[in-house]
């Protein structure tokens, strides 16, 4: 299958998970990473905070180019109706770990899309599981470095798999970005389409 952009997209990340998920569709991009504070006023629900974030990111890249359509999302771990955001150092991410042991917890990522006309986003919920988890394990996880750039201390696609019981939702909406959920919705919106040529 071959998929044709008919707009400029941008990719406001700087997510290497992100761009990799997203050249899966085979469409050209350029990626610009918008360095916002992920911060809003006020509290909001889990969903809502995951997609007023992503779309503060892509706004902040849609001002400097007002042709394109601009892409960022923002993943969020909750536990209950505690986020667990990146780990500021080991101890937060080992303190993540153990209270993630044992429990369900939700993964969320919102994803906006803005630009060029578009103002739409949606967010992606996953339900993740986790094993009874041992402190040599969550010791010798952390000791990795792995944590420090993932929200909830943990990456599903690395060793932080190991730790993963069940999932229920999208993989690679855990990993940062609900890739079919986003083809869906870009197809949806004529952003792009599947090149008809490829299958005469
Ligand atoms: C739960 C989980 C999160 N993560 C990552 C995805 C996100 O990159 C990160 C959460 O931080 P985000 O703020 O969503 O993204 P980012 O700062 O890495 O990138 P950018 O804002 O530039 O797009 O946690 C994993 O890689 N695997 C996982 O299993």
């Amino acid at each position: 299958m071959k998929v044709i952009a008919n707009n400029k997209i941008i990719l406001a990340s700087e997510s290497p998970r992100r761009k990799e998920l997203f050249s899966r569709l085979g469409v050209p991009f350029e990626v610009k990473a918008s360095g916002i504070k992920e911060e809003i006023e006020g509290e909001l629900p889990p969903e809502e905070f995951a997609l007023a974030i992503a779309t503060k990111k892509a706004d902040e890249i849609v001002q400097r180019n007002k042709e394109a359509i601009v892409i960022a999302a923002d993943t969020t771990v909750y536990l209950g109706e505690t986020l667990l955001s990146k780990p500021v150092d080991n101890n937060q991410a080992r303190e993540f770990l153990r209270a993630l042991s044992g429990k369900e917890h939700r993964v969320i990522t919102g994803v906006s899309i803005r630009g060029a006309g578009l103002s739409i986003g949606f967010a992606e919920t996953t339900t993740v599981t986790f094993y009874e988890l041992t402190d040599d394990q969550i010791d010798a996880y952390v000791a990795t470095g792995d944590s420090l750039d993932k929200a909830g201390a943990y990456g599903i696609q690395t060793l932080g798999g190991m730790f993963v019981e069940k999932i229920n939702g999208d993989y690679n909406s855990v990993v940062g970005l609900p890739l079919s959920r986003l083809f869906h919705t870009l197809l949806t919106l004529n952003v792009i389409q599947i090149d008809k040529e490829d299958f005469l």
